[in-house]
């Protein structure tokens, strides 16, 4: 399943936040991302998903014109990067690899150093926007205190405030919770959910399966420098790939009517049941019926759905770290 700019037809074409088509980059000989087509619809939290080494933080990189592609396009909000970087960039909130903070500054005087930097930012609201900023990641008792006491959880934070200083069309966050706890990771999953429902477009890379389960409505699954899945999460749920289980003394003649239907026998999850995947176009009746016919005593049958995990690890070949 992936989703292209194309539309069906009769209907709008989607409008994407982000689009890239064959992008590129290579380190020495070695692609680090290898041809990838990415679309981010607007209004989407987009889980950039995938083992760590996948090549997420140079696509981001990339996209965020901080290194430069070997081949490919890319449109941000609409329009062409690197060519149109100074019209994006203040319209795109980041969080990659954090940005350098003064250690003997506190955190709201770093954001206010920040925000005084960016030159699109008003002066007038300045004091305000970084409370406000440091109030919606938790870190309000902690802005007079100075970055070398922060944690590496406070820190994060703090990058993150730096990102929400401004209303942004986007968010492009690398691995968000990192080094936070579970408590300060909860509270980042829901203050990306609540700016989603602003209408904030993020992008937002993880190797957690669960946490982009938990936070995502898109999810964009890289492995060695490829995309190799994309689209709506709900979407990839479905299309992983059911089995069929059957309970049944009679196992062996049981794996052959499976095979003669042209399921594959998977290992079997237990003693007396027969795994049968890959269920497309045969229907669970015609099973149980051809199973019955041939003599097979059918005590028990189920189709599964595979999981999500399950689905991942098919189009990887990896484990995927399941819980944050
Ligand atoms: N500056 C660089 N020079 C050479 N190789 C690099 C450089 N940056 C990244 N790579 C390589 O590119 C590949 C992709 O790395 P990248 O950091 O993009 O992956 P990732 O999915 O973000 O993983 P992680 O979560 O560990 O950062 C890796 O093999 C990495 O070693």
């Amino acid at each position: 399943m992936t989703e292209t700019r194309e539309a069906a037809p009769g209907s709008l074409p989607i409008d994407l936040a982000i689009e890239t088509h064959g992008l590129v980059k290579r380190f020495g000989h070695r692609s680090a991302v290898d041809g990838i087509d990415l679309a981010v619809p607007r209004g989407a939290v987009y889980g950039f998903l995938g083992p760590n080494g996948s090549g997420k933080t140079t696509t981001i990189r990339v996209l965020l014109g901080l290194a430069s592609a070997n081949g490919g396009e890319i449109r941000v909000l609409g329009r062409e990067m690197p060519q149109q970087l100074a019209s994006v960039l203040p319209e795109v909130g980041a969080l990659v690899e954090g940005p350098g903070f003064y250690p003997f500054l506190s955190g709201a005087a770093n954001l206010l150093r920040l925000d005084s930097a960016d030159r699109h930012a008003s002066s007038a609201t300045r004091h305000r926007r970084v409370n406000e900023a440091l109030d919606r990641v938790g870190l309000g008792h902690a802005a007079g205190k100075k970055v070398r006491a922060y944690s590496l959880g406070m820190k994060q934070r703090l990058g993150l405030a730096n990102a929400m200083l401004r209303p942004r069309e986007l968010l492009v966050l690398d691995e968000p919770t990192n080094g936070l706890d579970p408590q300060g990771t909860r509270e980042v999953r829901s203050l990306v959910r609540s700016l989603a429902a602003g209408g904030t477009t993020v992008f937002v890379s993880s190797h957690l399966l669960a946490e982009v389960e938990q936070m995502c409505t898109h999810v964009g699954v890289m492995s060695a420098g490829r995309l190799v899945a994309q689209g709506p999460l709900d979407e990839l749920r479905s299309a992983g790939q059911a089995h069929v289980l059957v309970r049944t003394p009679d196992g062996e003649r049981a794996a052959r009517v499976l095979a003669r239907l042209g399921l594959v026998p998977g290992e079997a999850p237990g003693h007396g049941v027969i795994q049968g995947n890959g269920l497309d176009g045969i229907e669970p009746e015609e099973i149980v019926a051809a199973l019955v016919a041939d003599g097979v005593r059918v005590r028990g049958f189920s189709v599964e759905n595979a999981t999500l995990e399950e689905r991942f690890v098919s189009l990887t070949g990896e484990g995927f770290d399941v819980v944050g």
